[in-house]
């Protein structure tokens, strides 16, 4: 059931990390200042800390500061700050849950929020379902006392068999209507932006196949390195990090079917034929199509083995099982400490697809449709056209739509958006279990294939476009990055 700015106690299980600090922070402080959450709804936030209450608002603050570039306004924060509260917990210890629900309980009674419960699990894989456990053992999940919900953050499960045994024992004490797994990628504006712009534009649809699509790159490029994260990201690696969710997600949304309609099921049916559909090529096919790289010093990082063979960079050519999408390429690549931050999809079109235009007009160059992610958000067409006070040279023009710059609006917390469908009960923009599995089930194909091989793994110098292979990934095909 959909419903707008319901009361509801939102609890943070990892309130103190890196996540809560950079992004879901800013994310509560722009919904509150939106009035976008109901008067009766307050954050409990939960970490192993002992920190003060005052401490940890600080830490919020300068959080939500560095996030947003900006001070805040001592009104604004003043009034947020009485809706936020920590509490200090170890989560293996289940004694603790029932002072824990005592505190709870009494945040309830003060801002009356109907007993109502968002559960968001802002914390590592590994305690997904220690929490859970000691929330059902304290009966802390009743829904006759008001909706509970959880938000699971990624990566769900390490792999295809922990992701499974994750969901058997998550979905036994939280059923799927209540569980939102979370992508923050299907939160961002040009995200939620692609169905309109591929079904409501009566120019792209009837070109969006083999027929006329030569390939596609989706590209998710970062500046930065793994910062405190070197625990967590050196036994995950760019594949599971990035690939297994925002990249394959990307991919869903460009290639899916029209859904029948916008309810949140029929457009997950459609995401899950496309991730079902990846085709999974023999190993040595596998290993000619994929490129990985490691950036210098990166086994120098904190928490870092220091012989590493972890991936921070990834490059792949892959091909979906659909007659509609016989033999295209799609190249997906993503990195850390690359020469820029940038998130995009990019649709080469075939150029002069048949013999009349080519003899016409030999040199054209493909149209490519840019949908630009971030930071500048946007959609630019590139079309060939006569260059002026030329009898007939042909260069190549782009219309460019940058909303960012016209709007001002540059999505900064996706979260935002995820949060308010969490509270909405809204599912569109969240992950369905099969999603989650099917791509798995390629993303344990490609691990096995090819990870923490270090004759696989190239050295790129940071602040480059990544390792030399990724280039010639796509040279071999006569083709290039449309981004460098
Ligand atoms: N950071 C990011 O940019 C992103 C993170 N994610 C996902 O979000 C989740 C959290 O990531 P991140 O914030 O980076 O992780 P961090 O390691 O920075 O934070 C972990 C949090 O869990 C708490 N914690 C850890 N162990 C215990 C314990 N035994 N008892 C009580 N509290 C404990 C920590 O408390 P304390 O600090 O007090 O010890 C801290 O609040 C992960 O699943 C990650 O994959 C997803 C997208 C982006
Ligand atoms: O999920 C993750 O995403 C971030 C990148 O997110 P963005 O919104 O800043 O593009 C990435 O840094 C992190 O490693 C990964 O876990």
């Amino acid at each position: 059931m959909k419903s707008k700015n319901q009361p509801a106690l939102l609890i943070i299980f990892g309130g103190t990390g890196d996540l809560a600090k950079k992004k879901l922070s800013a994310a509560l402080y722009n919904i509150f200042k939106g009035e976008k959450t109901s008067e009766n709804f307050a954050i409990l936030s939960i970490g192993r800390k002992e920190i003060s209450k005052d401490d940890y608002k600080n830490m919020i603050k300068e959080g939500i500061e560095n996030s947003l570039n900006s001070n805040i306004k001592s009104k604004d924060w003043e009034s947020f700050e009485e809706k936020i509260f920590y509490y200090s917990l170890e989560f293996n210890k289940g004694e603790d849950y029932k002072s824990l629900e005592k505190y709870i309980s009494e945040l309830e009674g003060k801002f009356d929020t109907k007993g109502n419960r968002l559960y968001y699990f802002a914390v590592s894989p590994e305690y997904f379902s220690v929490i859970a456990n000691n929330l059902k053992q304290e009966n802390m999940i009743n829904q006759e006392t008001g909706w509970k919900r959880v938000i699971i953050e990624k990566p769900f499960g390490k792999d295809l068999k922990t992701a499974q045994e994750l969901n058997k024992e998550l979905s036994e004490i939280f059923k799927e209507e209540n569980t939102f797994r979370i992508d923050h990628y299907l939160g961002k504006e040009m995200i939620q932006n692609m169905m309109v712009i591929r079904f409501a534009n009566a120019i792209f649809e009837p070109l969006w196949s083999a027929e006329h699509i030569d390939n596609v790159q989706l590209i998710v490029s970062e500046e930065e390195g793994v910062g405190s994260r070197g625990e967590y990201y050196d036994s995950s690696g760019a594949i599971r990090d990035m690939v297994q969710n925002h990249l394959l997600q990307l991919l869903a949304l460009v290639t899916m079917e029209k859904p029948y309609d916008t309810n949140p099921e029929s457009i997950r049916k459609e995401k899950v034929k496309v991730i079902k559909s990846i085709s999974v090529l023999d190993k040595e096919d596998l290993k000619k199509h994929i490129v990985l790289g490691q950036y210098r010093g990166y086994k120098n990082e904190d928490k870092v083995n220091e012989d590493s063979n972890t991936e921070t960079f990834v490059a792949l050519k892959i091909f979906l099982k659909h007659e509609k999408w016989r033999g295209v390429p799609f190249y997906l690549m993503t990195g850390k400490r690359l020469k820029e931050k940038f998130a995009g999809i990019i649709i080469e079109f075939k150029a002069n697809k048949d013999k009349e235009s080519n003899l016409l007009y030999p040199e054209v160059t493909p149209n490519i449709l840019f949908i630009k992610i971030q930071p500048e958000e946007g959609i630019s067409l590139t079309l060939n056209a006569k260059k002026p006070a030329t009898e007939e040279e042909i260069t190549s023009v782009s219309m460019d739509f940058c909303q960012s710059c016209m709007l001002g609006y540059n999505s900064p917390q996706a979260y935002e958006k995820l949060l308010l469908d969490a509270i909405k009960g809204d599912h569109t923009r969240f992950t369905r279990w099969d999603e989650v599995e099917y791509a798995w089930k390629f993303i344990d194909e490609l691990i096995s294939c090819c990870t923490r091989d270090k004759n696989i793994i190239e050295e790129y110098e940071q602040g480059s476009n990544g390792p030399e292979g990724a280039k010639k990934l796509l040279e071999r095909d006569n083709r290039r990055w449309w981004k460098e």
